[in-house]
Parts: structure tokens; C-alpha cells; sequence
């Protein structure tokens, strides 16, 4: 039997204020970096250790890798980071309240931008300064690569390889795998992995900060998930993801 730890990043201060973040590269707040330190005990108290980190280019997940493996005295792993672990691009939403939009378009409208499968947010027009076109981390990449707005169809386009190319093969070859991402890289993952309809997809929200195990059999089929910790506490937090847009 495989297993892998996902890790969705702390309470990030876009997070607190309640905005559409995605590839905006904003940091932890303190409640953020003391959610990934319980983490790192969490897991730590519980036995776990790994050999190698997968995280995004986005600070606020690679932050939170390195206090959850500070807690754990394992911040020398090898830590592999991609542009494609990313958030889901927000185009236009990127920077907005989430209520506000709520009140000015309804819970639904935003429930579909935020949770449907192949809805995506209005696009950024290419020069928006929001955007990441001109950004130098994204250098190797061709501009169409950097997305304008995604929906999840989208993200797991970009995930799912990245997972069976890379992670999977790493998870496969016996080395003890953490990845610290984000919301809806994760749900990309989740979608994939167990094979959730693209109906289903939308009630899946994943709380901040807490370590969730996935097992697989011999050739890699999924066994099971759970989050580590409180499991009713895990929920009530996944909870409270849903309902930030409703206004
Ligand atoms: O704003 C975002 O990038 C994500 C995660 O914080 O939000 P949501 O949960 O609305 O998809």
C-alpha cells in the first residue's frame, strides 16, 4: 500500500478578507502560518515523515510547507515546486470581495463560479496588471499557458498530468510524498483520483491547514481518504469554506 499527505495552504490574507484570490501571490496570516505549524505537530505527534514536497510557485502554500516541515525538523527534504500545483486562476475575479459579488450577482452565480466544473469566472483582458503574463516565474512558459481564468475543467487539465508524470511515479517508486497546495488544485486532484462527478464536484470544499491522507493499493487505485486530526473539526472548516460566498 502507497500513501500521500495533501496539504491545503494556512488562512492566507486574502482568505481573511474574503477575496478571489488564485494565482495572486498573496502570504499566510498568522493564523495561516500557526495552521500549518499544527500541521507539522499534527503529523509529527502521529508518526508520519516523507522523503520528498511537491508545492506550487505561490507563496502562500511554499510557506506553508516550510512551517508545517519546520515542526516536523525536516525542512532539509527536497521540495519540488510547479506552476501547475497552483490555485485555479480567478481572471477577473482575482482581487474581489466574495460577498460583494454574491450581493451583486447572487449566491448562485457565484457558487457556479466558484465550485462548478467547467463554468469559468469572466477572463482578464491580457494586459491587466492583475495578470501574470509579465510575471518571471512563469518565463518558461508560453503566454497561452498562462491562463486568463480558468474553470476546474481547466485546473485538472493542468494537475492530472503533472500528478501521473511526476508525483504519481514518485509516489509509485516508494518515496513518502507531501504536497502543500491549494483549494482548487486539490479538489482538481480529488475529482481525478476518485473519480467524482462533475455534479459532485461542486459540495467538495477543502478546509486550510489540515494534512489529508490518501492510500492506494499496489497499482496506485485509490483506497481511501480521511483528514488527520479532528474529523469533525475538519468538516465544520470545509463548511465554512462553503458558505464564504454567500452574501
Ligand atoms: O480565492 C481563491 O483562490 C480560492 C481559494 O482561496 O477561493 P474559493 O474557495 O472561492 O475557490
Amino acid at each position: 500500500m502507497y500513501k500521500l499527505v495533501l496539504i491545503r495552504h494556512g488562512e492566507s490574507t486574502w482568505n481573511l478578507e474574503n477575496r478571489f484570490t488564485g494565482w495572486t501571490d498573496v502570504d499566510l496570516t498568522p493564523t495561516g502560518v500557526s495552521q500549518a505549524m499544527s500541521a507539522g505537530k499534527l503529523l509529527k505527534a502521529e508518526g508520519w515523515d516523507f522523503d520528498l514536497c511537491y508545492t506550487s510557485v505561490l507563496k502562500r502554500a511554499i510557506h506553508t510547507l516550510w512551517y508545517t516541515l519546520d515542526e516536523m525538523d525536516r525542512t532539509w527534504l527536497p521540495v519540488v515546486k510547479n506552476y501547475r500545483l497552483n490555485e485555479r486562476h480567478y481572471g477577473g475575479l482575482q482581487g474581489l470581495n466574495k460577498i460583494d459579488m454574491a450581493k451583486e450577482y447572487g449566491d448562485e452565480q457565484v457558487l457556479i463560479w466558484r465550485r462548478s466544473y467547467d463554468t469559468p469566472p469572466p477572463a482578464l483582458e491580457a494586459d491587466d496588471p492583475r495578470g501574470q503574463r509579465g510575471d518571471r516565474r512563469y518565463a518558461d512558459l508560453a503566454p497561452e499557458q498562462i491562463p486568463l481564468t480558468e474553470c476546474l475543467k481547466d485546473t485538472v487539465a493542468r494537475v492530472v498530468p503533472y500528478w501521473e508524470q511526476t508525483i504519481a511515479p514518485s509516489v509509485k517508486s516508494g518515496q513518502r510524498v507531501l504536497i502543500a497546495a491549494h483549494g482548487n488544485s486539490i479538489r482538481a486532484l480529488i475529482k481525478h483520483l476518485d473519480g467524482i462527478s462533475d455534479a459532485d464536484i461542486v459540495n467538495l470544499n477543502i478546509p486550510n491547514g489540515i494534512p489529508l491522507v490518501y492510500e492506494f493499493d499496489d497499482n496506485m487505485k485509490p483506497l481511501r481518504r480521511y483528514y488527520l486530526g479532528d474529523a469533525e473539526a475538519a468538516a465544520a472548516a470545509a463548511a465554512a469554506v462553503a458558505s464564504q460566498g454567500k452574501a
